[in-house]
């Protein structure tokens, strides 16, 4: 396998001329690429006290130079940090560090989520999402009505599955019940901060459910993502559309109640609510109902008759019949970056030389397979692999 990888990076190098690659002559802190008429600027500020990679943008046209807005979070600003473009709509980053979760990065320029970023800014956005080694689990969208047992369901899987499955913690403005946690249950906070906060895009949906606002903010899903976790959101039907548009590539599912009367008698059960809030959630219940089985929004519609059959369905629908076997995704290795290296792209392989900023001479070579990437922020590009580390010595 080593040999036929170093086939394949002499190959492909011939073919593209070392010209093509894109060396690490800014070294220090900088470096650079062209998309159509505009060229990015990625790395640290002026001086090397800058804690954070920073983004510019300089417009060939005009000569301009703009500073956009960065969503996603920042990576910490490094010495020796390449850069490529792949398809047009984000950039490849490849920087040292110990997991491919902190080497290995995207910077968004053109695709679904910073479109609709700029639409609504009104300015130039970039944003970061982090590259994923494989096809790490789709996440996980739980809707339905109030009462109608997700949050039971979705307590039963993390129970069961405590290493697989990451609960993404939303935003709340609704007080919260009398054993509910800030930051466990939901983030509690106030409309203000989150109006703010979502004009910020800090956030990847929200909605107004039964008078209250609700959101998922990009962290949480991050929270979720960077533990090597496969994320559950339990959101609305507003939300899960939302979703379902986004590049989160969720797994949409809706639980549905035996009838209406039983959801009244859980609701009721509960205890949780006052009169006026189990009705105000009953009649949102017979909208929500029809929407959900109607919309074409979501994946599948699980019945929540009896508790365990309704949970093996789901473990069923995603996958995991029968006892825990849940592995967590794997830890790989990261990428010991130096200072001297490049990168160059043939068609869906990025291959990065290290050692020195003349390829030919490279002591070790790392063959990055970029032809399955899929999503993006908010979140995750997943679908990355990396390709065995090849060592050899240049004749
Ligand atoms: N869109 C959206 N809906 C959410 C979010 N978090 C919770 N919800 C939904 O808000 C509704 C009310 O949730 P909650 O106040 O916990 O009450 P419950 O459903 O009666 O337990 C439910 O339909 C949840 O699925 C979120 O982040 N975004
Ligand atoms: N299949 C079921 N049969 C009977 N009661 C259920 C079932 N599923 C959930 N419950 C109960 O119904 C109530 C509402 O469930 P919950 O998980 O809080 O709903 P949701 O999160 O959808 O609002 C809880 O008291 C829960 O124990």
């Amino acid at each position: 396998m080593g040999e036929d990888t170093a086939f394949i990076v002499n190959d492909l190098q011939n073919q593209i001329g070392f010209e093509n690659g894109l060396s690490s002559k800014f070294k220090g802190c900088k470096t650079t690429t062209t998309i159509g008429d505009k060229t990015y600027v990625i790395g640290g500020g002026n001086d090397e006290s800058t804690l954070f990679v920073e983004v510019r943008i300089f417009y060939q046209a005009t000569g301009n130079w703009v500073t956009p807005i960065v969503l996603g979070s920042k990576p910490n600003a490094c010495k020796g940090l390449s850069a490529i473009s792949l398809n047009d709509d984000r950039i490849l980053i490849i920087k040292k560090g110990p997991t491919p979760n902190d080497c290995i990065l995207f910077l968004e320029v053109d695709t679904w989520f910073v479109r609709e970023q700029k639409k609504t800014r009104g300015t130039e956005v970039v944003a970061w999402s982090k590259g994923v080694m494989g096809d790490a689990e789709k996440p996980v969208v739980i809707s339905g009505p109030s009462g109608v047992g997700k949050g039971t369901l979705i307590s039963m899987l993390m129970n069961e599955f405590p290493s697989m499955f990451g609960f993404s913690v939303s935003h709340t403005t609704r007080a919260p019940r009398g054993v509910e946690k800030d930051g466990v249950d939901y983030h509690f906070t106030e409309q203000t901060i989150m109006d703010k906060e979502i004009k910020d895009g800090k956030f990847v949906e929200h909605a107004s459910v039964h008078g209250n606002l609700y959101g998922t903010s990009i962290e949480a899903i991050e929270v979720v993502t960077d533990a090597g976790k496969r994320c559950i959101l339990d959101i609305d039907v507003q939300g899960a559309r939302s979703v379902r548009a986004s590049s989160l590539e969720a797994i949409l599912i809706f639980i549905c109640p035996p009838s209406m009367k039983e959801l009244e008698t859980r609701l009721r059960r509960r205890r949780t609510e006052t009169e006026e809030h189990i009705l105000q959630r009953l009649r949102n219940a017979e909208v929500e109902m029809e929407q959900g089985k109607s919309s074409g929004i979501f994946d599948h519609i699980l019945y929540n008759d009896n508790l365990d059959d309704c949970y093996e369905s789901l473990k069923k629908l995603l996958g995991i019949e029968g006892a825990a076997t849940a592995t967590q995704i794997s830890a790989h290795q990261g990428i010991d970056l130096p200072a001297d290296h490049s990168v160059l792209k043939m068609d869906n392989k990025i291959i990065i030389n290290c050692g020195t900023p003349e390829p030919e001479k490279a002591t070790e070579r790392i063959v990055l397979d970029v032809s399955s990437l899929k999503g993006g922020a908010p979140g995750r590009t997943r679908g990355l692999d990396v390709l065995p580390l090849t060592h050899f010595e240049m004749a």
